[in-house]
């Protein structure tokens, strides 16, 4: 079987099947040879698959010249018990295995993590042959989670013009959302506020508004119970995510039965919902749904497509540009001189001011912050072609499993100077800190990389630069900086410590 099937043929989204005919095989066997024969004959049969499989992996794998810790070699559940021991911070697992064997390490039996800046082209970029990896199946087709080229082509097309068309009429909409958040500032009257959870509770608004064209209503604390269990299991539900998804095999069961019954069912019923209220609406408004409706053909399956990309919009956009917000909103409150200069430049561009444009050293804070700690730890797993690829002098056997490490990256010396401080003018005035722009792929780079790039600076834009125009930012008394970023996990997306407090005083000029 080993030899035959496993070794040759990537069974990730075939579990449940292999469950279902291995369960059938031995119900058949029972009924020939009865139970205790069967049992002994399937331990036998399991026992020896494993015992030969581990030594394939350790002894015969064409990966195995690349150094990696033994267990990793042998099984990736060895990742998911690392990310437990760590309590989630498999990025610091990433730096310390950088140290220790160098740019390529072999993290999974055909898995390997790269710390190489020369390999962010040749695998993430335009020309890569590397299509994305198993990770991809765990969930229905959209245009993320998808491993058919020709389809996300086609739709990537869909949502970038969608994206290039509706901007500009949203612009107002962000800042309408941006006052509502403002005003919530204004009403806690300097005393402390949950950090993470306000800026989640916009970014959520600001996404439901634009899958389903209205906000959740969190902002204004106008929440149904409903929207409130779902943004706590899609939160919650990443703590388990970054235990599992390193498995694709595992995490592809899980969130077949967990969308049959489960949380994800909820979730998956509340957009089929707000989805189909949407399409009854006959919008005139010129909003990235609409697009994604007009072009999108009204059959069965195009239904599932839009459920599932509303779903996208709100898990792709929410937690990101929330978690963003937040370590942005820190580094400020951390950095006050650069939180004056930002608002002495918002003041002195007032009368041309969007949050379409940029603005330097705003911008420049939004790149550091994302650059010291990008929203998403986990990007970019891809799978090389059979023939292999080549990045300098390594050579990557064909179908192995290849994964950019965008946080040991970002920090690399080799790409930039003093690559642990929070320096924004490296952006701006400094660009001698800057040795590999290349470097900086917060947002992924090449054909899968985010659609939604535009619109997540416009609401960082929107919200940062109204908030220092009206307030100092302070962390309570006895925050320690280390402490606080010592304690961001790595759950797909980089999770920020949720009970963090921030108080919001007014400018007194
Ligand atoms: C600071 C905020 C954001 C960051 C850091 C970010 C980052 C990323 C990254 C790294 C990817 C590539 C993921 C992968 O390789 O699997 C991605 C993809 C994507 N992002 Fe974002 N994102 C942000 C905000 C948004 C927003 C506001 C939207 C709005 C809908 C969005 C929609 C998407 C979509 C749909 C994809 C999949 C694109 C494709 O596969 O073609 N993102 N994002």
């Amino acid at each position: 079987l080993h030899e035959l099937v496993l070794r040759r043929v990537e069974v990730d989204h075939l579990v449940l099947h292999g469950i279902a005919i291995y369960t059938a095989g031995f119900w058949i066997l029972v009924q020939c040879i009865g139970f205790s024969d069967a049992f002994c004959l399937s331990v036998g049969f399991w026992s020896s698959l494993s015992i030969w499989t581990l030594l394939y992996r350790a002894l015969w794998h064409p990966l195995k010249r690349f150094p990696g810790p033994f267990g990793a070699k042998l099984t990736k559940w060895w990742t998911t018990k690392k990310t437990w021991t760590t309590q989630w911070h498999m990025h610091r697992v990433h730096q310390a295995m950088h140290e220790k064997y160098g740019d390529y390490v072999r993290t999974g039996p055909r898995e390997i993590s790269i710390y190489d800046p020369a390999a962010i082209a040749p695998i993430l970029g335009l020309s890569s042959k590397s299509p994305k990896g198993p990770f991809y199946d765990i969930m229905e087709d959209t245009l993320h989670m998808t491993r058919n080229q020709t389809f996300h082509k086609q739709r990537r097309r869909v949502w970038d013009n969608a994206m290039k068309s509706s901007l500009s009429h949203y612009a107002p909409r962000i800042e309408e959302f941006t006052d509502q958040f403002v005003t919530r500032l204004r009403n806690a009257n300097g005393e402390p506020v949950q950090l993470l959870k306000c800026c989640s509770h916009y970014s959520y608004d600001v996404m439901s508004d634009l899958a389903f064209g209205k906000p959740m209503g969190f902002i204004k604390g106008e929440q149904s119970d409903v929207a409130e269990s779902i943004l706590k299991t899609l939160s919650d539900g990443l703590d388990a995510m970054g235990l599992i998804y390193h498995i694709p095999w595992f995490m592809n069961a899980i969130s077949v039965l967990t969308s049959v019954a489960g949380p994800l069912k909820a979730w998956r019923d509340w957009s089929v919902l707000n989805m189909n209220e949407r399409l009854a609406l006959k919008s005139t408004r010129s909003d990235l749904v609409e697009h994604l409706i007009q072009n999108t053909p009204q059959t069965p399956e195009g239904k599932e497509l839009l459920y599932g990309e509303s779903r996208l919009i709100i898990s792709a956009g929410s937690e990101t540009t929330a978690t963003a917000l937040t370590f942005i909103l820190v580094q400020l409150a951390t950095h006050p001189s650069v939180m004056r200069s930002v608002r002495k430049e918002y003041r002195e561009s007032k009368a041309t001011y969007s949050c379409q444009r940029a603005l330097p050293l705003l911008d420049a804070v939004v790149h550091e912050s994302l650059r010291l700690w990008p929203s998403l730890f986990f990007l970019g797993q891809r799978v090389t072609p059979p023939e292999g690829v080549r990045i300098g002098s390594t050579f990557i056997p064909g179908n192995t499993i290849v994964q950019i490490q965008p946080f040991v990256i970002n920090r690399d010396p080799r790409n930039f100077l003093d690559p642990d401080e929070f320096i924004p003018e490296r952006w701006t005035t400094r660009p001698d800190l800057v040795i590999n722009k290349d470097a900086f792929i917060p947002f992924s780079t090449g054909p899968y990389d985010c659609v939604g790039k535009r619109l997540a600076y416009m609401e960082m834009r929107s919200v940062i630069a109204r908030i220092v125009d009206e307030f100092d930012i302070h962390l309570p008394d006895g925050f320690i900086q280390e402490d606080y970023w010592k304690k961001v996990k790595d759950h797909i997306t980089a999770a920020a410590p949720p009970s963090q407090e921030m108080m919001f005083l007014k400018v007194v000029e």
